[in-house]
């Protein structure tokens, strides 16, 4: 008889997780494991992993475990570490709250982009519990400046380089079919402005105030949303729009449509950056340990 472990699946405007909660950090998720378990033939299927530890377990967050009980060790569809996943600090501060280890309201998350506040609204009267948006202070964001060119097979467009806890290149473009179908990473000139890598954004305009766009993720692929590109975007489109909240002393709003979902992304005139969206567990399961074994 195998052992099993516990998972639950996840998503935030359809960016998808496999959440694995290991609150005293018994497992080992190799790279490899990682993979498998995102693998969407061979294995559960993900754009990347939720490993839910207590920050004390943890050897990257022993530092912050008297800010925030929970340390979100985030990994990509291909078993590579980032700083920071939005969409995955909506779904992880849902799985908190359904597992009964926060209620609604302020939720301190360790990342290794640092500590993020989450906030879990209150449902609306009638609706199922645990189905408020989530919203979560993401930190300031950097605009390092340099010019920055992203191509793919359907051509060059100038991009801007914005760092929200991990690298983006924005490129405002006149149609997101420009991006041609995104199945591998756009290169990205010159080549040395972000050696970590990158995730790439295309945006489109709907309005005022409003955006559309497409990304292709850093060690996971085209995804269908990316809460940190939507922050890096929002701040992009503030910008060449004129608008700097720092300037201004007025908050600025965008609606950012992705092709998963809607997020609204607020920043401030303290430059820190707000974003506000839907977090759904949509399943329960076990693991095979023995599979897991033989994969990793
Ligand atoms: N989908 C995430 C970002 C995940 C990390 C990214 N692929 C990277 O490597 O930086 C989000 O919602 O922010």
């Amino acid at each position: 008889m195998s052992t099993r472990i516990a998972f639950l699946k996840g998503h935030g405007t359809e960016n998808d997780f496999v959440i694995v909660p290991d609150p005293d950090n018994a497992l080992d998720l190799s790279p490899r494991t990682v993979a498998a378990l995102c693998d969407r033939r061979a294995g559960i299927g993900a754009d990347g992993v939720l490993h839910v530890v207590r920050s004390a377990a943890h050897p990257e967050a022993r530092h912050l475990a008297d800010e925030a009980e929970w340390f979100m060790d985030y990994r990509n569809a291909d078993g590579s570490v980032a700083e920071m996943c939005g969409n995955g600090v909506r779904v992880f501060a849902r799985y908190l709250q359904r597992a009964g280890h926060a209620g609604e309201g302020d939720l301190p998350i360790a990342t290794r982009g640092g500590v993020k506040h989450a906030h879990l609204a209150k449902d609306e009267p009638g609706a199922e519990p645990g189905t408020g948006p989530v919203t979560v202070a993401m930190g300031r964001a950097a605009l390092p400046g340099g010019d920055v060119t992203v191509a793919t097979a359907h051509g060059t467009a100038p991009a801007l380089h914005v760092n929200m806890g991990n690298p983006h290149a924005v490129a405002f473009v006149a149609d997101l079919a420009d991006a041609g179908e995104l199945l591998s990473a756009p290169a990205v000139t010159p080549a040395g402005a972000y050696p970590d890598g990158v995730n790439v954004e295309y945006v489109v305009d709907r309005g005022p105030g409003h955006v559309a766009m497409r990304v292709h993720e850093r060690g996971s692929g085209e995804t269908r949303s990316c809460g940190t590109g939507a922050c890096a975007v929002a701040v992009a489109a503030a910008r060449r729009d004129g608008a700097d909240p720092a300037v201004t002393g007025s908050p600025v709003t965008y609606t950012v449509d992705l092709p998963g979902g809607r997020l609204v992304i607020t920043e401030y005139p303290d430059g820190s950056v707000d974003m506000t969206g839907p977090a759904v567990i949509v399943a329960e399961g076990e693991i095979d340990a023995e599979w897991l074994a033989g994969v990793s």
